[in-house]
């Protein structure tokens, strides 16, 4: 059940979903804070989950444009309720469909639906986009949206924990479209993403991240500030587009990812030994990066910096080129 702490749906209870990471902030504090430092950056913002309102409530103060996306279809005629007084032309009453498992639908249903929803999505971004309008939310699930459909706002949310990495990593792949993500979710998720090279927990996704966006810890939050409360730690974490963040360097993605996919596929070993299995034609040019930046094969993973990863995946690019 949602506390009544939360002010929304105070005068009925709501059951959480557990399998859409229902855990709502609740701590005023917390959501002054999210609410100042999304309002220093943008005043479009996009917002993942808005739920029952909470955070949004706080952010629409200073937006001039808002646009939200809830899988929730419980949630919907209660956010166009609370935000009615911002002008809106949603009818999102009439085109949502609930194809939550839990409503004793069987998948392909579902599957159908979620289809469908996405493709009204689609337009409803589009009329949005170019209208006066201050707040928008639309049905749908962020995992089915095409993110270069959405409007190029800063992308914030509380994050459903079970996708947090998944919606990231969709952000991190439409950077040409993103300068900012300001994202609440598991500490243990914030601690890998914003992890520095040798720190213990530097790995494969915060070399990923940081290959393209600033990562920065900026708040923690602990479970008492959620209702209901979730079993670990969170953190807000701030990604920033780097600026000299090229093009090239987009394309290149795929392979970096290949190539860290290799070198941590055993972290207690060394890149020597991670690296040869999976590239064993291209080990010495990667030996001759590493020593011109004055590291040695004997090293590893996490010793390994993300521009020389960057560089390992120029090579691996050039000899994929080579082969076509
Ligand atoms: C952690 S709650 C955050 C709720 C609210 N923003 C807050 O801060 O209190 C996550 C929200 O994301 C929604 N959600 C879960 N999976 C989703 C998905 N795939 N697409 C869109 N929304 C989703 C949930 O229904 C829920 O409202």
């Amino acid at each position: 059940m949602i506390s009544k702490r939360s002010g929304a749906f105070s005068s009925q209870k709501i059951h959480t979903k557990k399998n859409l990471g229902q855990h709502y902030l609740v701590d005023v504090k917390k959501l002054s804070f999210m609410e100042n430092f999304i309002s220093n950056i943008n005043n479009h913002v996009i917002e993942v989950g808005p739920g029952t309102g909470q955070l949004t409530k706080y952010i629409i103060k200073n937006c001039a444009k808002l646009l939200a996306i809830e899988k929730d279809i419980r949630f919907i005629s209660h956010l166009n309720n609370l935000f009615a007084k911002e002008k809106f032309h949603n009818n999102a009453e009439n085109n949502c469909i609930n194809y939550d498992s839990e409503d004793g639908k069987n998948d392909s249903e579902n599957f159908k639906d979620a289809r469908k929803l996405t493709e009204n999505a689609k337009e409803d971004i589009e009329l949005f986009k170019s209208s006066e309008e201050k707040f928008k939310v639309i049905n749908c699930d962020i995992l089915e949206i095409d993110f270069n459909s959405l409007p190029d706002y800063i992308l914030v949310g509380n994050l459903p924990y079970n996708i947090s990495a998944l919606i990231i990593a969709k952000f991190i792949r439409c950077i040409n479209k993103f300068k900012h993500g300001v994202f609440l979710i598991q500490k243990e998720v914030a601690d890998k993403i914003c992890a520095k090279c040798c720190d213990r927990d530097y790995g494969r996704i915060s070399a990923f991240v940081q290959s393209v966006a600033k990562a920065k810890k900026i708040l923690n939050v602990p479970p008492g500030c959620f209702a209901p409360p979730p079993k670990v730690n969170s953190e807000v974490i701030h990604l920033e587009i780097l600026d000299d963040f090229a093009e090239s360097d987009l394309m290149n993605l795929d392979n970096l990812d290949t190539i860290l996919r290799a070198a941590f596929s055993s972290p207690r070993k060394t890149i020597q030994n991670n690296l040869s299995s999976a590239f064993p034609h291209l080990v010495e040019k990667f030996s001759d990066i590493i020593i011109q930046n004055n590291l040695n094969m004997k090293m590893r993973p996490n010793q390994v910096s993300v521009s020389v990863y960057q560089k390992m995946a120029n090579i691996f690019k050039e000899e994929e080129n080579d082969k076509k």
